[in-house]
């Protein structure tokens, strides 16, 4: 913001400093009241992000009950207001309650102008900051609203999509079925400056070769028996927006050349047709396979692989989200609840805990759905072990600790290759003692040799 636009309202009943304070602050509009009504007004009619504000105000002059109201009022009305307070000279219990009352600074009188510029100029900063943050937050929290999860991979995840869905590089979103692609490639087209144009997802996987082709390029009147008229592909309809490619490791090799030369010219012809349309899209591509092991088997392009995958953002499965489960469980079970119409309070400890240990192949989609059906089936208020249909109770339990020991066992792979098989540091980063180390490497029969120490 330019310093020409900015408000400064001066709450002063004396002419002489209001002069010189209109003359001090030249680049500022600088507007006046001088009293408390005519100070609302003007909040009200100009919202300036600073005000100077003085204490001894009508009917009050030589007192500061007025000056205190006053700027309780401003900040009630108007919170992220930075008011600055002029107290008089060595009045400290004035300033220190003005600023227990929320004012953002204090200046004595006589007042040292050069020193009141600089806290001037320090409030309209500090306020811009704010402000910026406030939208930032509110912008983020409505883009990543309904992503549920609270383990430490999901933040990272979030973190990592909050990053790099303003930026206009091609995303590839790796992970198993079911663990929230789609919701994730949507949050990167919300989070992106193309967020009020089209988002438009194809499944390559769930579409014949011919089709797809014809799905993603469009085709020209008469290109083909049955092409009665000329039609628009899916990348055609999200210009201006965010092409979504899910399952692109099954996309044809013929159709991966056809994306490529796209990818690198930026244009498309329609089948049958000759012209070259310019098309600007981003695209965010999602797959479940192991791109680099299709690459070796050459059933996938590997200069595509790396135009498609710019920022690659892999999304962990529900079993390795601790305490994602259950948080998840219980938004489905809300929705569910008012959906259906139902007053189902939550869900039995038994449940909890067989929610928590199960392996959730299918993931997020098949806890969604596990809740809903337990939703429908429930006779009471509270959904139980049965109503999860999970399998039976000993087998949960018993998963549960396959689960842990599961957990527990990567995370020391994964200590031990960042340590680089230095032990003392493996112990320091799992937050273990080197006795305990050495019995957890013990009971899952791995290595001590790499010891550097
Ligand atoms: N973190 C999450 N918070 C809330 N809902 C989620 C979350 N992750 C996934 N879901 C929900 O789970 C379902 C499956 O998610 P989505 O379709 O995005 O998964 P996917 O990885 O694209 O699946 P597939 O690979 O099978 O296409 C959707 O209903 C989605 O809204």
């Amino acid at each position: 913001m330019s310093t020409a636009t900015r408000h400064l309202l001066v709450v002063e009943d004396d002419p002489g400093l209001q002069a010189q304070l209109r003359w001090s602050f030249e680049d500022y509009e600088v507007l006046f009241a001088d009293d408390r009504a005519s100070a609302l007004a003007m909040l009200e009619s100009h919202q300036p992000a600073v005000v100077l504000q003085d204490l001894g105000l009508p009917p009050d002059p030589s007192g500061t009950s007025e000056g205190f109201a006053t700027l309780g009022e401003i900040l009630q009305r108007a919170p992220f207001t930075k008011v600055i307070v002029a107290t008089g000279n060595g009045d400290r219990d004035n300033a220190v309650k003005s600023i227990g009352l929320g004012a953002f600074d204090f200046c004595s009188k006589p007042l040292d102008l050069e020193v009141l510029r600089l806290i001037v100029s320090r409030a309209y900063r500090v306020h811009e900051l704010e402000a910026e943050n406030r939208a930032l937050r509110s912008q983020s929290s409505s883009v990543l609203e309904g992503i549920i999860g609270s383990s430490e991979v999901m933040v990272d995840v979030c973190r990592l999509i909050e990053k790099v869905g303003p930026s206009n590089a091609t995303v590839m979103l790796l992970g198993e079925t079911g663990t929230g692609k789609e919701l994730f490639a949507r949050a990167v087209h919300r989070l992106s400056s193309r967020r009020d144009g089209p988002f438009v997802a194809i499944n390559c996987a769930a579409i014949p070769e011919p089709l797809l082709e014809a799905e993603l390029f469009g085709y020209e009147r008469g290109a083909y028996t049955g092409a009665h008229r000329q039609t628009k592909g899916k990348i055609e309809l999200a210009v201006g927006g965010t092409l979504f490619l899910d399952e692109i490791g099954d996309m044809p090799p013929a159709l991966q050349s056809k994306l490529l030369r796209f990818l690198q010219e930026r244009v498309i012809e329609r089948i049958g047709g000759r012209e070259s349309i310019p098309v600007d899209i981003r695209i965010v591509c999602a797959t479940h396979q192991d791109l680099r092991a299709l690459i070796q088997q050459g059933r996938f392009r590997e200069d595509l692989f790396y135009r498609v995958s710019e920022v690659s953002v892999r999304l962990p499965p529900l079993r390795d989200r601790m305490g994602d489960a259950t948080l998840l469980a219980r938004h489905f079970l809300a929705q569910a609840a008012s959906r259906h119409g139902r007053t189902i309070r939550g869900f039995s400890t038994k449940a909890l805990k067989a929610i928590e240990g199960h392996s959730w192949p299918g993931n997020v989609r098949e806890l969604e759905n596990t809740v809903n059906s337990a939703v429908i089936m429930a006779d009471t208020k509270q959904i139980g072990l049965a109503e999860l249909q999970l399998g039976t109770t000993g087998e949960d339990f018993l998963s549960l600790r396959e689960v842990r020991a599961d957990a527990e066992k990567r995370a020391i792979q994964r200590a031990l290759a960042k340590a680089g098989g230095n032990l003392s540091r493996v112990a320091d980063l799992l937050g273990v003692s080197r006795p305990t180390l050495y019995d957890l490497l013990d009971k899952y029969g791995l290595k001590k040799t790499a010891d550097a120490d």
